[in-house]
């Protein structure tokens, strides 16, 4: 049987789990399927697993879009954590050559930077939900909040709130079971990017915010957990929360220091944002531009 759902537990509760149907509350049910398999898809995880990962680029805005996959179920459902309206094609061509079927088109937050390709993917494959947390107030299918889980298959993604970049900022995490996939992969949008973290200057932003939110809720995450940000200047792909927490230039600080450091970044605002927020409200372009 297919299961394609949102799932809304307290962060606390491994063993059982509140099961939400796409739109509605339901029942809770013992969550009895074992995450780890015997297929190996992922060079970096240090046992044998069923999710299937892939890093994506967009040069443009050196946006992450990462897939994911769990392969070993029947029907192959897969999620895209931050597509790129640009990069749309590309992406469902792969998830087309792996054979694979996309149920849920995913955004961290509201970006400012480029439009996401979340509304493009759902005009060429209608059955793809999109999702957003509801604290971004943006309008998508479905909203997330902290605590929820978003499940493709036997797997499933934790919502983590890390507001401070924009107010509706999330971190989706791979599961926290013992016996599921070690380590833990964490998408942090734009709270957190390698050796730095996401501008507080716009759409809610709060400095304050965001160091708390990383310190509570990606900083307490086991050293080895992996984690992959929204963007990179710099060529880097992947850190680990041990990595960040020794070397990440800001967050390293303590809080006035790191307030004080982002009051006096001087960024120029993103070329694209009088577009792109407007655009990313409704989860982006809904139909392919001519
Ligand atoms: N030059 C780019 C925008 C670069 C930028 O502001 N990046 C954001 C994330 S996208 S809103 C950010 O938070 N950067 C933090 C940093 O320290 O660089 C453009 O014009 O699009």
């Amino acid at each position: 049987m297919l299961r394609f759902q949102l799932i809304r537990v307290p962060l606390s509760a491994s063993k059982f789990s509140t099961t939400l149907p796409l739109t509605s509350i339901s029942r809770k049910i013992p969550r009895t399927t074992r995450l780890i398999s015997s297929m190996a898809t992922y060079s970096t995880l240090s046992q044998p697993s069923k999710l299937l990962f892939r890093q994506l680029f967009e040069k443009e805005s050196s946006t992450y879009t990462y897939l994911l996959a769990d392969v070993l179920h029947p029907s192959k459902p897969a999620v895209l954590i931050d597509p790129v309206d640009k990069t749309v094609d590309r992406d469902l061509s792969l998830i087309q050559e792996l054979g694979l079927k996309l149920v849920y088109a995913i955004n961290t937050h509201v970006h400012a930077d480029h439009v996401t390709g979340t509304g493009l993917i759902k005009s060429k494959v209608p059955d793809v939900k999109s999702i957003i947390s509801r604290a971004s107030g943006a309008t998508a299918d479905l909203y997330v909040e902290h605590g929820d889980k978003v499940s493709f298959g036997d797997l499933f993604l934790e919502v983590r709130a890390t507001p401070g970049h924009t107010v509706g900022c999330v971190t989706y995490v791979t599961g926290d079971a013992s016996d599921h996939l070690q380590p833990r992969m964490a998408f942090t949008g734009d709270a957190l990017l390698i050796r730095g973290c996401g501008r507080t200057d716009f759409q809610g932003g709060s400095s304050e915010k965001l160091y708390k939110s990383v310190h509570s809720q990606i900083f307490t995450l086991p050293k080895d957990t992996l984690l992959y940000p929204a963007h990179d200047y710099r060529g880097f792909t992947v850190s680990t929360v041990g990595e960040e927490l020794q070397y990440n230039s800001r967050l390293t600080k303590d809080e006035e220091t790191f307030k004080n450091i982002m009051e006096n970044l001087n960024l120029p605002y993103p070329k694209m944002i009088d577009m792109a927020v407007p655009a990313n409200m409704v989860c982006g372009i809904q139909s392919k531009p001519t």
